[in-house]
C-alpha cells in the first residue's frame, strides 16, 4: 500500500459549496501529507459521481496526491482512484478488497474498538473514526465519542486511524497524542476564508 497521507480532504458537494475551488486552494501546498475522498450525497447519480472523481483524480495526478472515493467501489475503479472508503451501509470490507484488489488503499468506519479490529482482520488499510465532537455536517450520527474513544480505537489496532467528525487544527495535538494518525474534515476546509491556510495549519499540527 502507498504510504497515507494524513491529512484528509473530504468533498463538500452540498448545495453552495465548491468541492474544486476548495481542492485547488490546498493542492500546491499540501504535498504528500494530503488524501482527498470523494464524498457525494447519497442522491448523486454514479454519473455524476464518477464526474466528479474523474475531475479530483486529474487534479490530484501532478500532485502525486492520493484520491479515494466513498462508498462507490465502481466509480473508484472506473475513474482511476487509488482506492475507496466504506461504512456500515457499504459494502462488507472484505467484499470491497476483493473489488478494488491487494494494492488499493482500502479505508473503513470504526466507531469503537471490536468492529476496528475486525474491520482490520478483513482488510481495511486503514480506519476513519469517529464522530470525534458532534458535527453539523453530516444527519444521523451516533452520538460524539471524542477522544477517548479514537485513543480506544487506536490502542486496539495497528493500521493508521483517522479522526473524523468535527475535527479543527486545534484538536490535533491531543487527537496525536491520543494515538491518531490523522484526520478527515469537511468543514474545516470547505466554507472557510482561506483553505489553503487552513490546510497549512491543519498539516502543520499533523506533522510537527
Ligand atoms: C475517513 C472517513 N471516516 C469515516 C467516514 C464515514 O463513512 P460511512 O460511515 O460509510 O458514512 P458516509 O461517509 O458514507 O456517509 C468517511 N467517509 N471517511
Ligand atoms: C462524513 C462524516 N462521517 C462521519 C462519521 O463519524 O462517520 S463524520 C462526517 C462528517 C465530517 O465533516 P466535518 O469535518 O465537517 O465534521
Ligand atoms: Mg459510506
Amino acid at each position: 500500500m502507498p504510504s497515507l497521507g494524513r491529512l484528509h480532504l473530504i468533498t463538500d458537494t452540498r448545495p453552495g459549496r465548491d468541492s474544486l475551488a476548495v481542492l485547488r486552494a490546498v493542492l500546491p501546498m499540501a504535498g504528500g501529507e494530503l488524501v482527498v475522498q470523494v464524498r457525494v450525497e447519497d442522491t448523486a447519480t454514479d454519473r455524476e459521481a464518477y464526474d466528479l472523481a474523474r475531475r479530483v483524480v486529474a487534479l490530484c495526478t501532478p500532485y502525486a496526491v492520493t484520491c479515494l472515493v466513498n462508498d462507490r467501489l465502481h466509480v473508484a475503479l472506473a475513474a482511476g482512484a487509488v482506492g475507496g472508503h466504506v461504512g456500515a451501509d457499504d459494502l462488507p470490507v472484505e467484499a470491497a478488497r476483493r473489488v478494488l484488489g491487494p494494492a488499493a488503499v482500502l479505508g473503513a468506519t470504526a466507531r469503537e474498538p471490536g468492529s476496528a479490529a475486525e474491520a482490520v482482520t478483513a482488510g481495511a488499510s486503514y480506519l476513519g473514526v469517529g464522530p470525534c465532537h458532534a458535527t453539523t455536517t453530516k444527519d444521523g450520527l451516533p452520538p460524539a465519542i471524542g477522544v477517548p474513544g479514537i485513543r480506544a480505537v487506536a490502542e486496539a489496532v495497528a493500521v493508521p486511524v483517522i479522526a473524523i467528525g468535527g475535527v479543527t487544527a486545534a484538536d490535533v495535538p491531543e487527537l496525536r497524542a491520543a494515538g491518531a494518525y490523522g484526520v478527515a474534515v469537511v468543514g474545516a476546509l470547505s466554507g472557510v476564508a482561506d483553505p489553503a491556510r487552513a490546510a497549512a495549519e491543519l498539516i502543520g499540527a499533523l506533522t510537527c
